[in-house]
């Protein structure tokens, strides 16, 4: 029997539209030639007509203001957050919350800056905890925290702003994964939008929405840290890949990318509510599921005596790809009541989810 898929690091490739890529790809090619072969240490932050319109997409679709200027594009969000952290003063105390991205966690490690991890609350970060552990940059995930999947709501995103408008060296690190995907109600407007004193960093990707292995990213720097960023780090050339770029320009400019996440949106949504009306008919009360309306991924609580480990080998065997929450508790605390589990959906299509729902029930119970 095949493979089935839980997984919240892949996108199912056979909705990527190749064929618009590929002929964006060709006309980047024939009309674009002079950025290709210039030398790319005209453009460290990037290709200037890239950051244009990628500046006017997300001013449409997150109430993002920014000028082009402010953009930088990296091959990475980690590499992006590496120049970032160049930035900041010093002996700056970072804090980031638990459970979390364990990437930005090690690499806060590596670089060994001062580290605080700080619990949610089930609206994102806890201001209360915030306020006592009193870092100067804060790194939080407010459209669809990641892994938990809580949405941050309005009034935590002011409360968040205002707490950085206290003091000069607060900085907020707002990393806009998954923001393409909300279900529910509308979509919540960025901290960066609601920003009125130049506190927000803003980090994004197209790695969820078009495909990981792109490797665009972007951060956008308020005034004063894009004046910083240019005495201290604008020997360093570009990593994102010029023709990606001018690709994905010419993906924006010519409305496919719009479709695309309009495509993916549908696709997503019924695959979600599919698996959802299975696992509650299946698991009835001895699952819980968190943070579902938005993203590409839930997470899901399983009232079962047995362990995480018992369980993951169970999937294993029962050829089901499946990721607990474990190495997202950073410091070890298992900030979980029972094995929780996350459901991943965009590599899991429909006719699979009754199969995969069984298989999951047979890991965790018989
Ligand atoms: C919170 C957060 N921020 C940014 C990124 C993206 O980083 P970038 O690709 O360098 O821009 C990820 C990637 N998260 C990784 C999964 C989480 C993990 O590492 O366990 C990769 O996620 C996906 C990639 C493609 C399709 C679906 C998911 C992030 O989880």
């Amino acid at each position: 029997k095949d493979w089935i898929s839980f997984s919240h690091m892949s996108v199912d490739r056979s909705i990527f539209p190749f064929d618009s890529w590929f002929s964006c790809e060709h006309r980047a090619l024939r009309l674009s030639r002079l950025e290709l072969n210039d030398d790319s240490s005209r453009f460290p932050q990037g290709i200037y007509s890239v950051r244009k319109t990628i500046a006017r997409f997300l001013s449409v679709a997150r109430g993002v203001k920014c000028f082009p200027e402010q953009i930088v594009l990296g091959g990475g969000t980690q590499f992006l957050f590496y120049l970032l952290r160049h930035l900041f003063q010093e002996n700056s105390l970072y804090a980031m919350e638990n459970p979390g991205y364990r990437r930005m966690y090690e690499s806060l490690k590596m670089e060994s800056l001062r580290l605080k991890t700080i619990p949610l609350d089930n609206k994102g970060i806890s201001i209360d905890l915030l306020k006592q552990m009193n870092p100067n940059v804060v790194y939080v995930t407010p459209s669809h925290q990641f892994p938990s999947g809580v949405v941050m709501p309005i009034s935590r995103r002011i409360q968040l702003l205002n707490w950085a408008a206290e003091k000069d060296d607060r900085y907020i690190i707002e990393d806009d994964y998954d923001s393409e995907f909300k279900y529910e109600s509308d979509t919540i407007p960025s901290l960066q939008g609601l920003d009125s004193y130049e506190r927000v960093i803003y980090l994004g990707t197209f790695s969820k929405s078009l495909l990981p292995g792109l490797r665009i990213s972007y951060m956008i720097l308020p005034q004063q840290l894009l004046k910083r960023y240019r005495e201290k780090c604008s020997f360093i050339m570009s990593t994102s890949n010029a023709l990606g770029q001018l690709t994905l320009q010419q993906f924006i400019d010519s409305g496919e990318y719009r479709k695309h996440i309009k495509h993916m949106k549908q696709v997503y949504i019924e695959r979600q509510k599919k698996l959802i009306e299975t696992l509650k008919k299946r698991f009835d009360s001895a699952i819980t599921m968190h943070g579902a309306n938005a993203g590409l991924h839930f997470t899901a609580e399983f009232d079962t005596p047995r362990t995480i480990d018992e369980i993951a080998e169970r999937a294993h065997a029962a050829k089901i790809e499946l990721y607990n929450l474990k190495p997202y508790c950073l410091e070890d605390h298992y900030l979980y009541s029972k094995p929780a589990f996350i459901l991943g959906f965009a590599n899991l299509s429909v006719d699979k989810i009754e199969e995969g729902v069984e298989r999951l029930y047979h890991a965790i119970f018989e």
